[in-house]
């Protein structure tokens, strides 16, 4: 029923869906070319199976749209943009779950970092590794001043490595030796840091959600075929170089998750979020 709506309609906020259908995110059209895709999986934002395929086919959605140019993806939660992966995703997994989980965080990301839309991360609050992933997929990213937030990719925290297609990314947002820095180091960077190495392109110090909106309705004004050819050819490279490992990406992560040692890894980091 829901999917023969159309995007327009489609404002999923939980005050109007029983809990059995709700999407995990929110829809909404500040004006007639942007749309806001507000993340909404509380406590923390976190990527889990359900949450990463409502995010993709939200964004499918909202892409066979003609009318709308860009797309601004956001948070619910003041605080936290994304805590990145569900980690219990991760803790002592079945096989098949396991892969199923993967794909859908692959398609995710080839989902929004090869959309036509202008993607724009507008980051309230907390974006680690799987939320920076989200954000390093956008187009253009603002964030607020807040030196207490931290963006970046901590995973040899979690005893894991990120991914070739991950680590990729970074380097080309950041460059070779400070992607190579920040992931051995699992950094997080202050919204400053962030700015001074790339990670960012604009820090905010009042309504971050403003700025983004009007970042959106700039680029909405740029043609659309040369910001399409233009994004094909940044990110062609990439796309196509995931799209050909697929499989291969799959296999090593499913046989480095289930590695006693990395279950070891996971389940200690576990227990340390939930004891602060
Ligand atoms: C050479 C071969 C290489 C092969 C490579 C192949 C494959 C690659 C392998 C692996 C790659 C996998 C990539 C992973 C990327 C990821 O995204 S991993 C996730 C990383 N995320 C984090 O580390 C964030 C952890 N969370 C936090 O730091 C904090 O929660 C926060 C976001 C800063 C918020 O803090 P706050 O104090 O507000 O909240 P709490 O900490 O109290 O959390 C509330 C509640 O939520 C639970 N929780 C937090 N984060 C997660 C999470 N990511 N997943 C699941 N659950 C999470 C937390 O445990 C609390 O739960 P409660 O105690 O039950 O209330």
């Amino acid at each position: 029923m829901l999917s023969r709506l159309s995007p327009r309609l489609l404002s999923s906020s939980p005050r109007l869906l029983s809990s059995s259908i709700r999407t995990l995110v929110n829809v909404t059209y500040p004006s007639p070319s942007v749309a806001v895709l507000e993340l909404d999986r509380p406590p923390v934002n976190s990527l889990s199976l359900e949450m990463a395929t409502s995010i993709t086919s939200h964004i499918k959605q909202i892409e066979s749209d003609p009318q709308i140019r860009s797309l601004i993806l956001t948070s619910s939660n003041p605080k936290i943009f994304s805590a990145g992966l569900d980690i219990t995703e991760m803790s002592r997994p079945s096989k098949t779950r396991l892969s199923t989980f993967w794909r859908s965080i692959q398609s995710l990301f080839l989902t929004l970092y090869s959309t036509r839309l202008s993607t724009i991360s507008c980051i309230t609050g907390h974006s680690p590794a799987g939320g920076c992933l989200l954000s390093m997929s956008c187009d253009y990213r603002v964030m607020s001043r807040n030196p207490k937030l931290g963006i970046g990719l901590n995973e040899t925290r979690l005893g894991i490595a990120a991914p070739f297609w991950l680590k990729d990314l970074f380097v080309k947002t950041v460059g070779y030796r400070e992607a190579e820095l920040g992931l051995s180091r699992g950094k997080l960077y202050s919204p400053e840091e962030a700015l001074k190495i790339g990670l960012v392109d604009e820090i905010v110090d009042g309504e971050v959600y403003d700025v983004a909106v009007e970042r959106a309705e700039e680029y909405a004004e740029i043609p659309e075929k040369g910001i399409v050819a233009t994004k094909r050819m940044c990110r062609g490279e990439l796309v196509r170089d995931l799209e050909g490992k697929i499989e291969e990406d799959v296999g090593w992560f499913t046989d480095f998750i289930l590695e006693e040692g990395t279950q070891k890894g996971i389940e200690g980091y576990l227990k340390s979020l939930s004891k602060k």
